[in-house]
């Protein structure tokens, strides 16, 4: 739902002035039908006026009404820059205070989501191998390992098959159908049983293609997985910007090929699908109503998030911790922890939150721990200044959330307003959500004037 339609202030309009009483009745006589339409005119106004000053007091206690629900309805907005993790953490308010249960429909959708993430990890690793020159590296793996390769294929046939179908298309269209490459009648089916997944025209077409490549080359993208070479490619990552959670799907390649997959709550939280429109969710909680927002964070989704800035309680900002080594999807030459700095700033500084909690998440920080170990904040350009130890995440996350304090005009960022999180944790997330919601409450309080300042 959009978020232009929230509030009923916003969308309840007065209706349009009515002439109040008649123009007094002079005579009366039939002589002049003008006088008699007169009459009829004025008596219609008077029981006009009557229904209109009921119509117009109904809708003014509306408007009361939907004013303290306003006052007592906690809104609140998820920002950040694009793939932080604001979906994710949107998926756990849903699991946590909402309807955990998810259709058929929705279900399917995600496993088609699940099986075109794999196809797009895949396609920039086996595009980044060939650029970083590791192709022979795979020849010498293929023929070290012939022996032991499974299913009669090498890693080095399962990276051409992959690199022809996945990246230079230039398989022979037969094999790129999922049917008849696995021997099968043809879509729909997998393994010669019906595929429950299927299609899902929710994922849109260019998911369901990738799901239908996946079924296909499957094995082949298991196989190169397996790879020391590809372990190497998999470090390097960053250059090209592969999803890091869906090393979790690429470590799970045969159950999510299988024709009886449906995908579990894991699945769905690290599934991988960019929000282009503004998505709204109700919560009743402790007898308390929120509003959630989810808004898209690429630059192209941005200019959509004024609309709904009206009457924000609270504004959780989401940054990726991890992000630090990277640049952004749609801007190649910007760094994504630069681009999430300069955004903390805009949103901090910005008149329409002047009465706005603001709780940063410095999220994905099981990524930024394993990648510690193997890449530098200080080798990265804009983050020179590191002085701290390297491979140390505790010395580079407190360099992080001064960054973020930095953006601040006052000083008035209270650190329990700071949360390092893992938004694919359900655990860690249920008891960053639950105290996040006692310090938007405590702190409304505190705005409203029913507690002390301090
Ligand atoms: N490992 C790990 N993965 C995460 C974490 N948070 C999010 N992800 C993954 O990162 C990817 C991007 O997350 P999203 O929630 O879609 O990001 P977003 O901020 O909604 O992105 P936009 O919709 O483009 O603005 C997803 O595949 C998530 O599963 C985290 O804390 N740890
Ligand atoms: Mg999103």
């Amino acid at each position: 739902m959009g978020c232009g339609s929230s509030t009923p202030v916003q969308t309840v309009s007065a209706p349009p002035a009515t002439p109040a009483g008649g123009s007094g009745n002079i005579g009366g006589g039939d002589a002049d039908p003008s006088y008699r339409d007169r009459d009829s005119a004025t008596s219609f106004v008077n029981k006009s006026s009557k229904t209109s000053i009921a119509e117009s007091r109904q809708i003014d206690s509306e408007l009361e009404r939907a004013r303290n629900e306003d006052l007592h309805k906690i809104k609140m907005l998820l920002l950040g820059a694009g793939e932080s993790g604001k979906s994710t953490i949107f998926k756990q308010m849903r699991l946590l205070y909402g309807n955990a249960n998810r259709s058929d429909e929705d279900l399917k959708m995600y496993g088609v989501v699940a099986r075109s993430n794999i196809v797009v990890a895949m396609r920039k690793l086996v595009t980044h191998l060939g650029d970083l020159g590791l192709e022979e590296e795979l020849d010498r793996e293929s023929k070290n390992n012939a022996s032991i390769a499974d299913n009669s294929m090498t890693c080095r046939e399962a990276y051409d098959e992959l690199r022809a179908y996945l990246v230079d298309n230039s398989g022979t269209a037969s094999a790129q159908d999922p049917g008849t490459a696995n021997g099968d009648s043809g879509v729909g089916e997998n393994g010669g049983k019906t595929d429950w997944v299927g299609n899902s025209p929710r994922a849109g077409l260019a998911a369901n293609n990738d799901a239908k490549l996946f079924l296909a080359h499957y094995k082949a993208m298991e196989v190169l997985w397996k790879s020391q070479t590809i372990k190497q490619v998999w470090v390097k990552r960053s250059a090209v910007n592969v999803i890091d959670s869906h090393k979790d799907y690429l470590n799970d390649i045969a159950r999510i090929a299988s024709p009886d997959y449906k995908p579990t709550t894991q699945d769905i939280l690290i599934a991988r699908v960019r929000t282009t429109q503004v998505v709204m969710e109700k919560y009743r909680i402790d007898g308390i109503d929120f509003e959630v927002y989810d808004v898209g964070g690429q630059r192209s989704e941005r200019r959509k998030w004024i609309d709904c800035f009206d009457s924000v309680t609270a504004v959780i900002f989401v940054a990726a911790l991890s992000e630090y080594d990277q640049s952004l999807a749609e801007a190649k030459r910007t760094n994504r922890m630069v681009e999430a700095l300069e955004l903390f700033r805009s949103v901090c500084n910005n008149r329409a939150f002047a009465n706005t909690s603001i709780i940063l998440f410095l999220n994905k920080k099981d990524i930024f721990m394993e990648k510690i170990q193997y890449s530098d904040i200080a080798a990265q350009r804009p983050f020179c200044d590191y002085a701290g130890p390297t491979k140390d995440s505790d010395h580079g996350v407190l360099y992080f959330i001064q960054k973020f304090k930095d953006c601040l005009i006052d000083d008035e960022f209270n650190d329990s307003f700071i949360h390092v999180t893992c938004a694919t944790d359900t655990n860690n997330m249920e008891f960053v959500l639950e105290s996040t919601r006692t310090i938007i409450m405590t702190d409304n309080l505190k705005r409203s004037g029913f507690l002390g300042a301090d």
